[in-house]
């Protein structure tokens, strides 16, 4: 039972938590750090920054209950505050944390249930039990993983941008060296567009093109296939799947990519360990969610990515800007489970974009990126005590990542500038030169390049060669070409055929599809009610209805098809790129998972409309005018998913589908006299105008003074046709996806 917080119990708290931070925050790491930096001196190291949030942490306290949590985690806001209006740094956030703050001070009381509700101080994110300390916090992953020391060196990558009459080389990086071990975050910084992304897909050996220069070994060896079951990749955007739960969606990764020698339940028991270790008990049965579904939170959607990609143990992990979007404290979290990642032997690589000081600490080492050339490789602890030796000091507390990226940027506002580049500045004495007395961006950006290149590129080139201490034989595992299939081919069949009927079931019975179906069917009914196919009027009458349902049935899957290869193009990019499973086995999964739930609704619609107009009674007849509307459906899906993969692009794909349906029914209906050979032949592929032929076969004895003089033979080979479409556009849309490979650097 959850206990109310009674208002003196908190307001003690509150003011023991104040004098408890103000003690400690004026040993923060943030306010020794600066003192550090401009006297020179270093800064905090990662150890006593650790112990610093110990200290604070509302995670450590070793209090219990919901209440404890709340007031811990209102004194980690709190403490949060405080360093960084030491540092300087508050005014410049609009923390959501800085309103809590200014409560207190205030004296404004908030009833202490509007406080657990009010969202500066929510932690929704933050499972109870972990930030009440009655929980261990979960390990990651102790069975052993190979480590992978990656080192790289002089990397280089342009593209070539084609114009309309001549093309020019864009250089995007230029001679990026650094390395990484396993038990250690290499952040990736720079301002938006220095080449960080580039840098990290580079690194993770998912963009090789030929304009990639420079070395990139893993262990000393280059990247082989082998290295990408070994390799987990946090893109930028969550990419899941919004109608599966939490913990589908982590069992269908663990049953994917984990390997063979692991039976079903031991890879849905790693699933449970994976949700326990980052702390997702209390959504695991909680849909994703996406734009129209309400879903996880987005803290928790970017905790279950980064579950997609350790549940495979893997020895490198690769994130692009986990941090993007989240609130401080969630960013913290992620950031301290990076950490945690690393020191269970993991080699770390992440992007991150504007790092909280506190975040900052977290980090072992750091590249500093500006327009794609090399500020800074080092410890991320050393990296203030660098810039201050060549002249770049803050000149007010600041945050060092703020600071950092002010300088990538070329900007020396508050910051002073180097004697050295003063002294240029005067000797060039050229006004463009400057910007109100500083010099300017591209200058500053010279300069630190300059001084990257002449006081330590070299020393950490020779770093690089020293050799790493691992046997050849441990090594050498990375270096197989051959790929590590996690399941067999069927086994990703079945497990990829249940998760597409899981994700996609809604669209298929929502109720707008639904209705939009049955009201066809019975408008259809109401309309040709109790048809009479007798008189030669009647039976053109009566031939308008089968007409109708040719096209329906042949253009409404159309437009359900083209959908799926587009909108599933950035999970199919990644899942490839992780070598989850093969391409044949996705595209027959995909393609047969919608088979049961699309022909549901054509059974009701025939049923519906065959008997309220009153069509040829029998069984014989009634099914097969049902067989050949599925044929037909199944035709008109593979022109649809066809017509997606060539373009992978719904615009596109939709309005291609839109003209090619008028096409085949202007020339599908064209029965009533004799037609010019081409479209004759756009006839004889439009399935809808083989729909209609054999649907009046069915029903009349004599379709002759319906279609005007055509042939009128049994109908087979109407329906060959309709099967070898089926297989023709499948065929087609399969070729189109193999040809997208190359966008996965497979
Ligand atoms: N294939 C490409 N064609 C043209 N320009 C490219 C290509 N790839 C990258 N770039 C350019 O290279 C630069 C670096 O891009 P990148 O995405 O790596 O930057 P970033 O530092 O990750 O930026 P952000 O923080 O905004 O994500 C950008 O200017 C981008 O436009």
């Amino acid at each position: 039972m959850e206990k109310p917080i009674s208002s003196t119990s908190l307001a003690r708290t509150k003011s023991d938590q104040l004098v408890e931070t103000l003690s400690a925050a004026f040993k923060s790491p943030v306010s020794s750090e600066t003192a550090g930096a401009s006297d020179g001196g270093g800064t905090l190291s990662r150890k006593s920054s650790r112990r610093m949030l110990t200290a604070a942490s509302p995670g450590r306290a070793g209090a219990s209950g919901r209440n404890t949590h709340i007031r811990k985690s209102r004194s980690a806001q709190l403490k949060l505050e405080l360093d960084e209006v030491s540092s300087g740094a508050a005014l410049s956030r609009a923390s959501s944390a800085s309103l809590g703050l200014s409560f207190s001070f205030t004296g404004f009381t908030m009833p202490p249930d509007e406080i657990a509700d009010s969202k500066p101080f929510s932690d929704d994110d933050i499972p109870e039990d972990i930030e009440a300390g009655t929980r261990e916090r979960p390990k990651f992953q102790t069975e052993p993983t190979l480590p992978i020391y990656l080192k790289f060196t002089d990397v280089t990558y342009k593209v070539i941008l084609k114009g309309m009459t001549s093309s020019e080389e864009k250089d995007i990086l230029n001679g990026i060296t650094g390395s990484v071990n396993p038990g250690e975050v290499l952040a990736l910084m720079g301002p938006s567009g220095s080449g960080k992304t580039t840098l990290l897909n580079l690194l993770s050996g998912r963009l090789m093109e030929p304009t990639v220069g420079g070395s990139i070994t893993y262990n000393d060896h280059p990247y082989s296939k082998s290295l990408k079951s070994k390799i987990g990749f946090v893109t930028q955007d969550d990419v899941l799947f919004p109608h599966l739960t939490v913990k589908e969606t982590l069992t269908y990764a663990a049953l994917l990519r984990l390997p063979n020698t692991l039976t079903k339940q031991q890879k849905e028991k790693r699933a449970i360990d994976v949700i326990n270790e980052l702390g997702l008990e209390r959504c695991q049965d909680t849909m994703i969610g996406g734009s129209f579904v309400r879903g996880v939170s987005g803290g928790e959607r970017k905790r279950v990515c980064i579950g997609n990609e350790i549940i495979i143990n893997p020895s490198l992990l690769f994130l692009d800007e986990p941090t993007s979007g989240l609130d401080s404290t969630t960013a913290l979290r992620t950031v301290q489970m990076l950490q945690d990642i690393a020191e269970a032997g993991k080699t770390v690589v992440t992007t991150i974009h504007q790092p909280s000081s506190r975040l900052f600490h977290k980090f072992d080492k750091l590249i500093l990126l500006g327009k794609g050339s090399l500020l800074y490789f080092g410890k991320a602890s050393e990296a203030m005590t660098y810039f201050s030796s060549i002249g770049c000091s803050p000149q007010i507390a600041m945050n060092p990542a703020e600071f950092l990226l002010d300088l990538a940027n070329g900007n020396l506002h508050d910051v002073s500038v180097p004697s050295e580049l003063q002294d240029r500045v005067q000797t060039e004495n050229s006004e463009n030169d400057t910007a109100n007395g500083k010099p300017t961006p591209a200058i500053v950006h010279e300069y630190l390049v300059e001084a990257y290149e002449t006081r330590v590129a070299e020393n950490e080139k020779k770093k690089l060669m020293a050799p790493i201490p691992l046997d050849e034989e441990i090594k050498a595992k990375v270096s197989s070409p051959k790929r590590n299939w996690g399941a067999s081919w069927i086994q990703q069949y079945t497990i990829l055929f249940r998760r597409g009927i899981k994700e996609h079931r809604h669209d298929y019975f929502s109720w707008l599809r639904i209705t939009q179906v049955l009201a066809t069917a019975v408008i259809l009914g109401l309309l040709w009610w109790q048809s009479d196919s007798k008189s030669p009027k009647g039976l053109e009458d009566q031939a308008g209805l089968l007409f109708f349902i040719a096209v329906f049935w042949s253009f409404f899957p159309i437009f359900t098809a083209i959908f799926t290869f587009p909108q599933e193009r950035a999970m199919l990019s990644k899942e490839r790129a992780a070598d989850m499973y093969r391409l044949s086995a996705y595209f027959l999964a995909r393609t047969t998972s919608d088979l049961p739930l699309n022909l549901v609704l054509p059974v009701l619609f025939l049923v519906i409309v065959y008997f309220m107009a009153g069509l040829r009674m029998g069984a014989g007849p009634f099914f097969l005018s049902m067989l050949t509307v599925f044929l037909s459906i199944v035709a008109a899906q593979g022109l649809g998913l066809a017509i997606g993969a060539i373009l992978m692009d719904l615009k596109k794909a939709t309005t291609l589908a839109s003209v090619t349906i008028m096409t085949f029914m202007l020339a599908g209906g064209y029965f009533v006299q004799e037609v010019p050979v081409f479209i004759s032949w756009i006839r004889y592929m439009s399935f809808n105008f083989h729909t209609y032929k054999i649907l009046l076969k069915i029903q009349y004895a004599d379709i002759s003074p319906i279609v005007n003089g055509m042939r009128t033979d049994s109908g087979f080979r109407e329906v060959c046709a309709l099967v070898a479409m089926v297989f023709g556009y499948r065929l087609l849309a399969y070729l189109s996806l193999r040809k997208m490979k190359l966008h996965f650097g497979a």
